[in-house]
């Protein structure tokens, strides 16, 4: 069923046949009375008609329709009752669904909604709509850590001198590649429509991120314009490139639960606004390709042949892919590299790539026995005596850097990590740190049902952080401590979810010097995220669905969670100095290990909380 179909089901409640509707005025009963009143105030329309402003009230009648079961009816029903309009149908035009219409009049609608409060009392009703579409979008973002919509950061510039000093240091593997693109562009600046497609690969540390910022410039340098768009899966790793998450860019849909959706194309406004955007791209990079699934590369397809109005493969533009297919598989859904069979006879879009292996190590420089180490778990062949050097740097006595509240702890699971963080809460409360157990505010926003005697506001919240904005539910918090920023506060300066650093000042309200009540929560604290500054961090509010059909709830909390320790899949990417790692019985996904390890530059800076052998050996995790 088209729109307008779905519209004309609509008639009998609202609207007159179209022939029957006046070119001059949609309000036919104001008319009617007119004719038997006499003469009636009228107002100019924009299009310079008339209309007959009406005296006495009329009932509107109106079918009940609920939002998550019937959201076609639900959204049209209000628009009809809320938006202005001559021709019922210009309330669809251009849009995919009811929804999507509704939300497009959101400023108009809302504007109504206040000068309309005059007349009647106010029912909630546009309100409730929007609270319920806005808290829903948390559940349709991606899980935090997997990033979300933050617009291009303005991507610090890299001086001159920072420019050459990286050329000077780039390692033959790594220059071969900037000079294949850098000839390539010359030739596709002459015309020529090769388009580049490679796949950069290369054990964890050997500089598959570093080079891809040195192309990144290069590029850029090259077309003297923002030529370059850099994408990850995750919100930590798009961060460490200075790039965006694909999710949020190509506005991609969510897989739930593994399964892959449908892609939605995109249309009207939407579309035009993203053709401006991408007009200028020549060069696209995905980083940490290891965790995006064959669907979701084909997905890139179709959206960039959409976006460049291009149907060659990718738009028509050069893409270049980083990452180790040895690292972490995609988390819950099918290869990276092999085509599902429903797929076939498409073209396996692999192959259309060629692959440039990177091979010096240039994290762990200089550490041949470790650089040896992991590149035998990679393949999970370590010999006897590199297992040895292992067990050896197991310890249950950490100090100096590695002390509890110091080095960055690295597990596979969440639960390991909260348990990790509550420890080190419980040791600086033996040393008698003053902390503060701040709550987070929840409430009901939503005034369809209220809770009833037997439920209390806890029993229809989410305990999962992710589903309520990232915010958690309480959080102890001291000067000193160490704490990861879940929301994305300022891209430019950084602050984005995954940023971490540490509290240096807790500001209450009012003036107060200490937390006054049990709920109350700090007015501002201020983190220190090392290189990035000092930044002050307010609570925010964040809606979401609320369990049991309760509507949509409300979480007011700063948005903060410990962090001294993190999980291998939040950390792909990263370089560490010190690190206490988890190599035990709980590793669950292969190459889980080697990840883990790889993050730290040296033997020196390695520590293991618990080694359990047969995980590192074999393709077995
Ligand atoms: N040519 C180079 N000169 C100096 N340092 C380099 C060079 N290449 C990489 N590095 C440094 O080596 C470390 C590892 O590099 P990088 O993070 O780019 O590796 P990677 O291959 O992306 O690793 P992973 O697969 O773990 O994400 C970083 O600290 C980086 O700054």
């Amino acid at each position: 069923m088209t729109l307008m179909e779905f519209a004309m089901r609509f008639k009998p409640h609202y609207a007159k046949p179209l022939e029957e509707e006046e070119e001059e005025s949609v309000d036919n009963d104001a008319y009617d009375d007119l004719a038997v009143r006499g003469r009636k105030k009228l107002i100019t329309l924009t299009d310079n008609s008339k209309m007959v402003v009406r005296n006495e009230t009329a009932v509107l009648r109106v079918p009940y329709f609920v939002a998550s079961t019937d959201p076609e009816n639900y959204y049209y029903s209000l628009l009809l009752q809320y938006m202005p309009y001559r021709l019922e149908q210009e309330l669809l035009v251009e849009f995919n669904s009811s929804k999507e219409a509704f939300m497009a009049r959101e400023e108009t609608l809302k504007r109504n909604s206040s000068i309309m409060e005059q007349f009647r009392e106010r029912d909630r009703q546009l309100q409730n709509a929007f609270d319920q579409i806005h808290a829903f979008e948390i559940l349709d973002a991606e899980p935090l850590g997997v990033g979300e919509n933050f617009e291009d950061a303005e991507e610090p510039q890299v001086s001159e001198e920072q420019y050459q000093q990286n050329f000077q240091a780039i390692n033959i593997g790594q220059r071969a590649v900037s000079q294949k693109i850098a000839e390539s562009i010359r030739h596709q600046l002459e015309g020529n429509q090769h388009r580049e497609r490679l796949f950069i690969t290369g054990q964890a540390g050997t500089g598959k991120t570093f080079l891809l910022h040195q192309l990144k410039n290069l590029i850029n340098r090259c077309y003297g314009k923002k030529a370059v768009r850099v994408f990850s899966l995750t919100g930590v790793a798009a961060r460490l490139v200075g790039g965006r998450t694909l999710h949020s860019a190509l506005k991609l849909p969510i897989q739930k639960d593994g399964r892959i959706v449908e892609m939605p194309l995109l249309t009207g406004n939407w579309l035009k606004v993203m053709r401006q955007q991408w007009k200028d791209t020549e060069f696209f990079f995905i980083d940490e390709i290891s965790m995006v699934p064959y669907e979701m590369l084909c997905m890139i397809d179709s959206r960039l042949k959409q976006l460049k109005n291009n149907e060659d493969f990718f738009g028509g533009i050069n893409i270049l892919v980083f990452g180790d297919l040895m690292q972490l598989p995609p988390v819950r859904a099918s290869q990276v590299l092999q085509q599902p069979e429903r797929m076939i006879p498409a073209t396996h879009l692999w192959r259309l790539f060629s692959l440039v292996e990177l091979t010096e190590n240039m994290r762990q420089q200089g550490d041949k026995t470790f650089i040896d180490i992991l590149n035998a778990l990679r393949v999970g062949d370590l010999m006897q005596s590199q297992i040895g050097i292992l067990i050896n740097k197991q310890s249950t006595d950490m100090d100096g850097e590695f002390a509890l509240e110091k080095a960055l702890r690295i597990y596979p699971t969440n639960d390991q990590v909260n348990n990790h963080n509550q420890n080190v809460i419980k040791y600086f409360k033996s040393y008698g740190v003053k902390m503060w157990k701040i709550k987070a505010q929840d409430k009901l926003v939503d005034s369809t049902r209220k809770l009833g005697n037997d439920n209390s506001i806890d029993s229809i919240i989410p305990k999962d952080n992710d589903k309520t904005g990232g915010l958690p539910k309480e959080i102890e918090i001291f000067v000193g401590a160490k704490v990861m920023l879940r929301t994305n506060l300022n891209v430019s300066q950084r602050l984005v979810n995954g940023a971490i650093g540490n509290i240096t000042e807790i500001n209450w309200p009012n003036f107060a010097r200490d937390q006054l009540y049990d709920e109350c929560i700090p007015k501002s604290i201020r983190v220190d995220f090392g290189r990035d500054g000092i930044h002050k961090i307010e609570p925010i509010s964040i809606q979401f669905p609320a369990m049991r059909s309760y509507g949509t709830a409300e979480r007011r909390m700063l948005p903060v969670i410990l962090s001294w320790a993190g999980t291998a899949h939040k950390l792909q990417g990263s370089t560490v100095d010190h690190a206490v790692v988890y190599l035990g019985p709980r590793l669950f996904v292969k190459g889980q290990a080697y990840v883990t390890l790889s993050r730290v530059k040296s033997l020196q800076g390695l520590r293991i909380e618990q080694l359990d052998c047969s995980k590192l050996m074999g393709s077995t995790p």
